[in-house]
């Protein structure tokens, strides 16, 4: 099969269509036009979703088939935005997001065309792929079983062990992500067996399983790959190095040798660190493309992330430096005030029209830990709500309220559409089943609704509609009026579906409206800070380096954190490298190793100001005074 040979033509088209890219240079070129599988490692920033989506646009001009493919996978839903929104921005690139392409997640991709296709062909439908709510399920089922009861509350490993129960490989074997199984002669064994079955009769399962059920299509039905790779010719991998084993193993078998496949990725922010076989990983191959230059940040930053880098040439820094690197100390009293301090120092850098454009972030390695070290152990010392939030055990899958309360960039179109209808889609399958709805009874997926309600001959216009204005308004859940109006509103676009004899007012008494625990200002606000000072603010999302992977922001602050395993601070290991004192550590255990690249993947993502925060104790004052040579600010916090 041929596939189209892209030329300095298409290049010159796309350049023109992208004006803001500059596409020329040797490297980048070399990417854009290469037409066969490769492999290609590249800095962070370097370009690596922009010139996929770039080079997809130069396909899509070309591509000649209309039941084949391209096949585009990602890890996080934020590089799959990122491609699609360039896509949409022409008309030749648009054709792309529709059939026969696929542009998603890695899980999308195994749900979509492996597990949910097997599913459905043994009569099977899904209620929720959701770690949280399985954990809940499971738990809820294993206290009910007297001998799982007791030797839970003897071993608090065992709740780990049932929480985590997964299947595992071809045939759907019982394992578990967390703590020990027991033998399968033990006589706790079959009520375990029995949980996992029950709750996967009912539709509720772990991401994990849906990996095991994908290899047992494989295996039940081997012509699976031979179909998916005719429909497939094409396939582009981003963020390659977050894939795991399995997860490589997997494609392998799903895509054969007649398939091009180019894989991009940055194998130094490979930051998933618990695949025990990880060593059979092949990315990068020999003679891979790279691509050195970071088109996001300056040479001050530049220096700064590459001193933390654990292989390969050093990144290097294309854009104009702008903000000094700044390194706030404070004192274990303080830890709480680190991140208002941020909002100061990012109100006095930028104008209001910059804040408005980029994006402020605070990441931390590690959300909680219970080590008994000085603060700035974890996420929770700094932003109490966050803390909060984790104890709050109800998943937000199953939280009407906090499914309707306005995401982060609501309104600001920083947001993701796609996740915010899936949403509210949720909510109305929540509510109907609330209200004991006779139409959704086999309903298990939101993403379903609408599919299914037609295929049983009912009219949706009007359900349709209640999704548009839901998934467009602002402030449904804020306040006691909003949420009035809210059910109002889903009283409007459900009544069809109904109950006969459900009033207004007995719909609005529905146990699914309760009034949130936890107020949904609270629930946002956990991830947000907002800073204020003379009249003006900066918005502040808090969250973990993994969370935020693949993104570019404005300015960014690193928060230190323990790492359990390795006993150590990060930036208290990693400051001295910073400084320039030393050099990497000469022995570095693997998870030593592993805060590093967590501190390389959360210290590349700022275009203009780098911070870091640290626990003044933690650090030496030769190294500050290096910082402060080398052109850093420091702010004391005590
Ligand atoms: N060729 C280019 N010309 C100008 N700006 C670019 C170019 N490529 C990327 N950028 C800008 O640099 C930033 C980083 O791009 P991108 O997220 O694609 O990099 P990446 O290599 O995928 O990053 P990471 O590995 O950190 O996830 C973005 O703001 C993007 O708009």
């Amino acid at each position: 099969m041929s596939l189209p040979i892209l030329d300095q033509s298409d290049l010159d088209a796309v350049a023109e269509l992208l004006p803001s890219l500059s596409l020329g240079d040797g490297e980048r070129r070399t990417v854009l036009l290469e037409c066969g599988t490769r492999d290609i490692n590249a800095a962070p920033g370097s370009g690596k979703t922009t010139l996929l989506a770039a080079k997809l646009l130069m396909l899509s001009r070309k591509w000649p088939y209309e039941r084949r493919g391209v096949c585009v996978i990602s890890h996080t839903n934020v590089a799959r935005d990122e491609i699609q929104r360039r896509l949409s921005a022409s008309a030749d690139g648009a054709r792309l997001l529709a059939y026969p392409h696929f542009i998603g997640t890695i899980h999308a991709f195994v749900n979509q065309f492996l597990a949910l296709p097997l599913l459905r062909s043994e009569g099977l439908e899904v209620d929720s792929i959701d770690n949280d709510i399985f954990e809940r399920r499971a738990l809820a089922l294993a206290r009910k079983v007297p001998a799982i009861r007791f030797w839970m509350g003897q071993d608090a490993s065992v709740e780990d062990m049932v929480r985590t129960l997964v299947f595992d490989g071809a045939e759907l074997t019982l394992a578990c992500e967390e703590g020990k199984l027991p033998k399968a002669s033990s006589k706790t064994y079959p009520s375990l067996l029995g949980i996992k079955h029950e709750l996967a009769a009912n539709g509720i399962f772990r991401h994990a399983d849906m990996f095991a059920l994908a290899e047992k299509l494989l295996m039940d039905h081997p012509y699976t790959g031979t179909l998916l790779s005719k429909r497939f010719p094409l396939v582009f991998i981003d963020e390659m190095q977050d894939t795991s084993w399995a997860q490589e193993e997997m494609l392998n078998r799903v895509f054969d040798n007649s398939v091009v496949i180019q894989r991009f990725g940055d194998v130094n922010q490979r930051i998933l660190s618990s695949d025990k076989d990880a060593v059979n990983l092949t990315f990068p191959r020999a003679e891979c493309l790279s691509i050195s230059t970071s088109k996001r940040f300056g040479p001050a930053i530049a220096k700064a992330v590459s001193s933390v880098q654990l292989n390969g040439t050093p990144v290097i820094g294309d854009q104009p430096d702008t903000h000094a690197p700044t390194l706030i100390l404070y004192s274990e009293n303080r830890v709480s005030d680190v991140i208002h301090c941020f909002g100061g120092l990012v109100l006095d850098a930028f104008s209001d029209e910059e804040l408005q454009a980029g994006e402020v972030r605070v990441l931390c390695a590690r959300k909680q830990s219970s080590a008994n070290a000085a603060p700035g152990r974890h996420l929770g010392d700094y932003w109490p709500p966050f803390g909060q939030e984790m104890l709050n055990a109800t998943s937000r899958a199953d939280r009407l309220w906090a499914l309707l309360a306005d995401p982060p960039g609501h309104g600001s179109g920083t947001y993701s559409l796609a996740a915010r209808a899936g949403d509210i889609r949720r909510a109305s399958l929540l509510v109907l089943r609330s209200a004991e709805s006779p139409f959704i009874v086999d309903i298990r997926d939101g993403n379903q609704l609408v599919r299914n309600l037609e295929r049983d001959g009912h009219e949706t216009v009007s359900l349709r509609r209640l999704f548009r204005d839901l998934a467009l308004a602002t402030g449904l859940a804020s306040s006691l009026e909003a949420r009035g109006e809210t059910i109002s509103k889903m009283f409007a676009g459900l009544v069809a579906l109904l109950p006969e004899g459900m009033t207004e007012e007995k719909f609005r008494g529905l146990s699914v409206f309760a009034e949130p625990e936890m107020p949904v200002k609270d629930t946002a606000e956990s991830r947000t800070s907002v800073v204020e000072r003379d009249g003006r603010s900066a918005v502040i999302q808090i969250g973990t380096t993994a969370s935020m992977k693949g993104e570019t922001h404005l300015a960014t602050l690193v928060l230190e954190s323990y790492g359990g395993r390795s006993r150590r601070f990060d930036l208290a290991e990693a400051l001295p490298v910073i400084a320039g004192a030393n050099g990497l550590p000469k022995k570095m255990s693997e998870t030593l190793k592993g805060q590093f690249r967590n501190l390389y993947v959360a210290m590349s993502r700022p275009t203009s100001l780098l911070c870091l925060a640290a626990n003044q104790n933690r650090v030496a004052s030769d190294d500050i005074g290096e910082l402060v040579k080398c052109g850093w600010r420091v702010r004391v916090l005590n």
